[in-house]
């Protein structure tokens, strides 16, 4: 079976949590708290710089010429596409450099870019390939979803189109192709470290909204007295 096609099945339930997430269905429906859609974006820079170098090493570590030019491709259409639409939404919400310098990453966004360097490291180029695509292909889904209506915030809008974009779609396409030929002459036991690395990544996707809509910040330990120690079931 085709790489795209098996985990697209396996990774649903996650891109249905995305899809259903409130910070999704608020940010169509225009209810979404401008705070948590400015601590999203301040958190999203930091995952859009890493994501960035990530492509540019993975063109270093590959020994696949299409797969290094893609990398290069998309990294260099990330600072004229994505961060450049980002620099406009952070002068219309007044983000300043300061503010993003003194935000401190939430742990999921931490988690997610520590989860696709660890790729380069303890598995392959290819594993690591595999753990960036949900970014662009769960995003193009959304946006061509929340597309059908539109938000009647313009600010939201913008976000929307800039996902439901046909150069989006026509550079993800592309990318698809390129993973379906490594997935194919991979071992067995890359193919299956391919599919955990994509499935990770669409968990942590999921994890995004939640971080952002709970204005997630690392535990406080005992920095405040005794702290409490739950267990959950
Ligand atoms: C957490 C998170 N995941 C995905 C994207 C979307 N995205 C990031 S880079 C890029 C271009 C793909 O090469 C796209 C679509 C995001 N902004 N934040």
């Amino acid at each position: 079976m085709l790489f795209t096609k098996l985990v697209r099945q396996k990774v649903t339930p996650y891109w249905e949590g995305s899809f259903q997430h409130p910070f999704i269905q608020e940010l169509e429906s225009d209810n979404l708290v401008p705070e948590i859609f400015r601590y999203y974006l301040i958190q999203d820079q930091y995952y859009l710089s890493h994501f960035s170098r990530l492509h540019f090493l993975i063109a270093q570590q590959t020994t696949d010429k299409a797969v290094a030019d893609l990398m290069v491709a998309e990294a260099k259409g990330l600072a004229s596409g994505e961060l450049a639409v980002r620099r406009d939404f952070f002068k219309q919400l007044a983000i300043t450099d300061k503010e993003v310098a003194q935000t401190p990453v939430a742990p999921t966004a931490y988690h997610y870019v520590s989860h696709m360097y660890r790729q380069l490291i303890d598995g392959t180029s290819n594993t690591a390939f595999a753990a960036a695509l949900p970014c662009s292909w769960l995003y193009h889904e959304i946006g061509v979803r929340l597309n059908q209506h539109g938000s009647p915030d313009p600010l939201y809008q913008q976000w929307i189109a800039t996902y439901a974009d046909k150069t989006a779609a026509a550079q993800l396409q592309q990318a698809c192709r390129v993973i379906n030929r490594l997935y194919q002459k991979s071992s067995v036991a890359e193919q299956q470290a391919m599919v955990q690395a994509l499935c990770i990544s669409s968990q942590l996707e999921y994890a995004f909204w939640q971080m952002a809509y709970t204005f997630e910040r690392w535990p406080k330990g005992a920095a405040n007295g005794s702290p409490k120690h739950v267990r959950q079931r």
